[in-house]
């Protein structure tokens, strides 16, 4: 793993841009949001400074944290014609389907017409994205219609309210800060990429999210804590969870949650994480997902040198505040949006059409046969 070279496949190793946004693995496992590093805003941060500071370029003083997030608040309400797309989508959809449509739609009614409303419409996605699953998922599932209008003061004790239909605990409020924190940016990864060669051709934010969104949904990126999550339930007992492990890796089977195209040796989000859903282990009284997690942690390091990327600890912790596994990925999307948007922003300030070249593998040169004899 850690000699591993970086070949041209999956563009790997290879520059595609500038970014003053983030740096991924620049000091061996580190990671920093403009400068500032991914344990001290994971530490001391609320969600909305981080985004403040992705999408402002500044982190906020309080009186611009307070308006800041009042904007948010007032940001809310979800227009009827949204309701009614997301009342029409079958309960057992995939949920990243949701959120594409959810997304999507909201472009239909409420267009991005200039660039200069780009703050404007970021914003509202920002403010409307918990709303979009948690009213999908109440009423396909429950037959409710939510108030999408909480009165939390964070997005992350909005999301928490509406589906679980009370006010979290600060606990639960406090790990959901940390979760979109350490979600919210990660540099050229495949969905933000997505997003900027969307942006590149001069598209509206919304089809850029749209697209983010569409690559963030597979197993290879952001779907990784939903796999995690249906990996570790299997197991009742952390030997059982050795033995199971072991089988896979005999068998070849990838692991989800486990290794990174660019961090080689660990995912600083990993620890972070970890401790949290160390905590809520505590809280729930939990005796079987943490000891699971943890051994097969072990066991990866010890046989592969894989270390846990950013899901692997979060699919216990989400389990132990309550969140259904299907949900996992759209938490991902509501904090991921920050981060994509700050980049179609500068890519828009600085733009030059993507488009790379291929090196030519077919034939040379083929001649024309008429359609009756071929
Ligand atoms: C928030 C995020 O998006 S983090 C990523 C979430 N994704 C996952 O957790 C999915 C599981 N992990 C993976 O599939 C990969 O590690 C990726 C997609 C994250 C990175 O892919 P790559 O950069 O191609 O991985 P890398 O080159 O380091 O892989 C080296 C070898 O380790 C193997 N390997 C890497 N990850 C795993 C894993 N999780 N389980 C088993 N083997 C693995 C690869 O198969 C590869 O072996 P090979 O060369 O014989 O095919
Ligand atoms: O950087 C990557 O390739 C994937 C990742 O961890 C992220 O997007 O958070």
């Amino acid at each position: 793993m850690v000699d591993k070279k970086l070949g041209g496949a999956g563009l790997r190793g290879q520059v595609a841009g500038e970014t003053a946004l983030c740096t991924v693995g620049k000091t061996g496992a580190g990671l920093t949001y403009r400068g500032y590093d991914i344990t001290d805003l994971a530490t001391n941060a609320q969600f909305e400074e981080v985004a403040h500071l992705l999408l402002r370029g500044h982190l906020p003083t309080e009186q611009e944290l307070a308006e800041y997030k009042a904007k948010l608040k007032s940001l809310r309400e979800m227009p009827e014609a949204l309701k009614s797309v997301l009342e029409l989508i079958p309960a057992d959809a995939h949920p990243m389907d949701v959120m594409r449509t959810g997304c999507s739609m909201l472009g239909n009614l409420e267009e991005e017409k200039d660039f200069s409303e780009q703050d404007d419409k970021i914003d509202r996605m920002l403010a409307l994205f918990p709303a979009i699953i948690c009213y999908w998922y109440r009423f396909s599932h429950d037959g409710v219609r939510i108030e999408t209008n909480t009165d939390e003061d964070s997005i992350g004790a909005h999301f928490l309210h509406m589906l679980h239909g009370k006010k979290p605990s600060e606990l639960h409020e406090k790990v959901m800060h940390v979760s979109l924190i350490l979600y919210a940016e990660h540099e050229f990864n495949a969905s933000t990429f997505t997003a900027r060669v969307c942006a590149s051709t001069l598209s509206d934010i919304h089809s850029c999210v749209t697209g983010a969104i569409g690559s963030l949904r597979g197993p290879l990126h952001g779907g990784a804590n939903e796999a995690a999550m249906e990996l570790i339930e299997r197991f009742k007992t952390a030997d059982e969870a050795e033995e199971g492990l072991m089988g896979m890796l005999a068998r070849k089977e990838k692991i989800m949650g486990f290794g990174h195209a660019i961090y080689r040796e660990s995912d600083p989000r990993n620890v972070i994480i970890k401790e949290w859903s160390e905590k809520l282990a505590e809280e729930v009284g939990d005796t079987v997902l943490y000891p699971v997690s943890v051994r097969c942690e072990e066991v990866m390091w010890r046989e592969k040198k894989l270390f846990c990327n950013a899901d692997f600890f979060h699919a216990s912790a989400y389990n132990f505040m309550g969140i259904p596994t299907k949900l996992f990925t759209p938490i991902f999307v509501m904090s991921r949006v920050t981060g994509w948007t700050a980049h179609v922003k500068e890519q828009r300030a600085n733009n030059r059409i993507i488009r790379p070249s291929a090196d030519y593998t077919g034939p040379e040169s083929a001649e024309w046969v008429a359609i009756e004899n071929r």
